[in-house]
């Protein structure tokens, strides 16, 4: 049988789509895979998220959340085949394209995606621990896993390192024998796949809505007799902050879907539930393309797993070309405005260093980066006793990575950007201190640019010219401030009149109770109109980043399931990095809302990053306080 795959014995054409495990609450899991098996998927196609599953190195991680086999084994309870994309490289919007952070740890820029030795040496032991998982999963052993991805879009990489690809080939056919199909994903040209595909490996091509014929054409120069595939069919599309919201038709995306299928190819949806990239994990883009919280991507099923009329049209189409499973389309979940919540003002970043910072800094001559200091993620504080006096001097670091918040003797002075101004004008004295809190707003995941890819402070500062040394560097943990057991319970954050100008990089915090009603908790979003920009956490779990006054995305997705039902509080925890609706720049209060539907698609203003009042801090003092322990569950 000429230009098919077959399955039993029987011709076998696929229709998929795309979940992202680490971006659906496992609770919900089962949820989002019975819609996609209700709209006639015959297959889900996963990325598997090394960085997930391997937090530091030779330390495993499958529980839970990360509990990849009872996914693969839920999927195929419901009826679900799977095509499995373990990478290790996956792209996908994704921190550091799944790479583990610690890769960066050590000197010089670890080549990924080649035959680095430090690189190989850690994707090895990674396989040699995860394909031996994966092996009873495979179709051929009982399991649903009918083909497996090796490596990802490797021909839009410019390394072209083929002792890799093989070597990547060899060993995923050693831990999962000959009888598995393994094939590569590449953009669909020539070049794409003169660099991208792997002997012995089925080459496969993604597009979006189009000519679909056209965009087969370059897939057709390299398996004339086999079966075509759009491993990755654009349903949507990523979305950054300061930009548009990304939308793509319905109707486009069923005009190319009929050619496909009219085709007798194979597709799979990329993707059909995005979900969310809670957390830090979103990731970047080379020059400054920051991916958003949501990864709705305009996906048939919500980020929030609803149903969309897109979802329904392609339903319907799929229909006319294979019979429907007897089941009903489970229901969107049900949403509830829970309202306003009033947030107080707790501490500023720098002052709660006894409570989210490490027992004691790491010091060193110059700044260390987050990986080096063994951070992967999030925020890191840098401190340095000036030794000089400077009555105006340009301070500058070129390594900032991303945005360092600047502070003398805790006054607030200025931001520097990788992606704006990395220097500007300083006045200080001998004797005081410099702080400059660093946030990694995510690791690039595409082109070459993932070579320098560390974060923090990873090159000299400099003022007036001088070059300064000796350096603290404080890892911080903002989830600390949830986990009081232990420390001293009668910590608390009585902000008498500011001692300093500064109220953001501060904490806010506000509590809530559930209304007493049945089928509590529901889902609902967190409406950020007002702040600015920072990190918000609820009952301890990172919802993921916000910054509301650049969007697009407005509001913050809250599963039922981080939530607690009456009569238990539910603690809300902000870092607003910029400016809160209470500090005195406007009169609004500092309230946040919560609120029944998503907020994705607020016109993007890219030119703003931060308040046009940003510098008169000084002016503003607080005169209330928050005994934080009485908030805490
Ligand atoms: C022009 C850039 C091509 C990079 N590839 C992309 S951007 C959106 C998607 C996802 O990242 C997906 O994980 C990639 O395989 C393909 N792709």
């Amino acid at each position: 049988m000429n230009n098919t795959f077959v399955k039993d014995g029987k011709p076998f054409r696929y229709i998929s789509g795309s979940i992202h495990y680490s971006r659906v609450p496992y609770e919900y899991w089962e949820d989002r895979l019975a819609k996609m098996y209700a709209a006639g998927l015959d297959a889900i196609q996963v990325y598997v998220t090394w960085n997930t599953h391997e937090p530091s190195p030779g330390v495993y991680d499958f529980s839970h959340q990360q509990d990849v086999v009872g996914f693969l084994r839920l999927a195929q309870k419901l009826g679900l085949l799977v095509i499995l994309r373990p990478g290790p490289y996956i792209c996908a919007e994704w921190e550091y394209g799944g790479f583990p952070a610690w890769l960066l740890r050590e000197d010089g820029d670890v080549k990924v995606r080649t035959m680095d030795p430090r690189y190989i040496s850690a994707m090895d032991r990674w396989l040699n621990v995860f394909l031996p998982k994966m092996a009873p999963l495979l179709y051929v052993n009982g399991g649903p896993i009918i083909m497996v991805q090796v490596e990802n879009e490797y021909g839009s990489y410019y390394a072209n390192d083929r002792l890799y690809t093989r070597h990547l080939r060899n060993e995923f056919t050693r831990y999962l024998g000959e009888d598995v199909l393994l094939f590569t994903t590449d953009g669909d040209s020539i070049g794409y796949l003169n660099s991208g595909t792997i002997d012995g490996v089925y080459p496969t091509v993604d597009f979006g809505p189009g000519n679909a014929s056209a965009a087969f054409e370059s897939m057709k120069t390299w398996n004339i007799q086999g079966p075509l595939v759009n491993s990755e069919f654009y349903a949507g599309w990523l979305d950054l902050w300061g930009k548009a919201h990304s939308r793509t038709s319905t109707k486009s995306i069923v005009d190319t879907l009929r050619q496909i299928l009219d085709m007798g190819a194979s597709v799979n949806f990329y993707m059909f539930e995005g979900g969310t990239n809670f957390g830090y994990m979103n990731g970047a883009e080379a020059g400054g393309g920051l991916c958003i919280t949501s990864y709705d991507y305009d996906a048939p099923l919500s980020e929030a797993g609803d149903i969309t009329p897109k979802y329904l049209a392609i339903r319907d189409t799929i229909s006319k070309y294979k019979k429907l499973p007897p089941v009903k389309i489970p229901p969107s979940t049900l949403k509830y405005a829970y309202g306003t919540v009033k947030m107080a003002y707790v501490k500023g970043v720098l002052d709660a260093l006894p409570v989210i910072g490490p027992p004691q800094p790491i010091t060193s001559q110059y700044p260390l980066s987050m990986e080096q200091v063994g951070q992967n993620y999030g925020f890191i504080l840098y401190r340095h006793l000036l030794k000089t006096t400077y009555p105006s001097a340009v301070l500058k670091a070129d390594g900032i990575r991303d945005r360092g918040y600047v502070f003398v003797d805790g006054m607030f002075r200025g931001l520097l950007d990788r992606y704006g101004t990395t220097s500007f004008n300083l006045l200080a004295v001998e004797g005081q201190e410099l702080s400059i809190l660093v946030e990694n707003q995510g690791r690039i995941n595409f082109g070459s640019q993932i070579l320098n890819n560390r974060k923090g402070i990873i090159s000299s500062v400099t003022l007036g010219g001088d070059t300064l040394v000796d350096w603290q560097m404080f890892p911080l943990n903002f989830e600390r401030l949830f986990e009081m057991q232990g420390l001293d319970n009668k910590l608390r954050f009585q902000s008498a009149p500011v001692t300093h100008s500064q109220l953001s990089p501060a904490i806010y915090t506000g509590q809530f109770v559930l209304p007493n009603v049945p089928d509590m908790p529901k889902d609902t979003y967190l409406n950020m109109q007002g702040w600015f920009k920072g990190q918000a956490f609820l009952n301890g779990f990172n919802l993921g980043r916000y910054w509301p006054v650049r969007g697009p995305q407005v509001t913050l997705y809250v599963p039922k399931t981080v939530l607690k039902p009456s009569p238990a509080q539910n603690v809300l925890v902000m870092v607003e990095l910029d400016r809160a609706p209470c500090d005195g720049h406007s009169t609004e209060p500092c309230t946040v809302t919560f609120v029944e539907s998503p907020i994705l698609n607020k016109t993007a203003t890219s030119s703003v990053t931060h308040s046009d009042t940003w510098l008169d801090k000084g002016k503003l003092s607080v005169e209330y306080s928050v005994d934080f322990e009485q908030l805490l569950p």
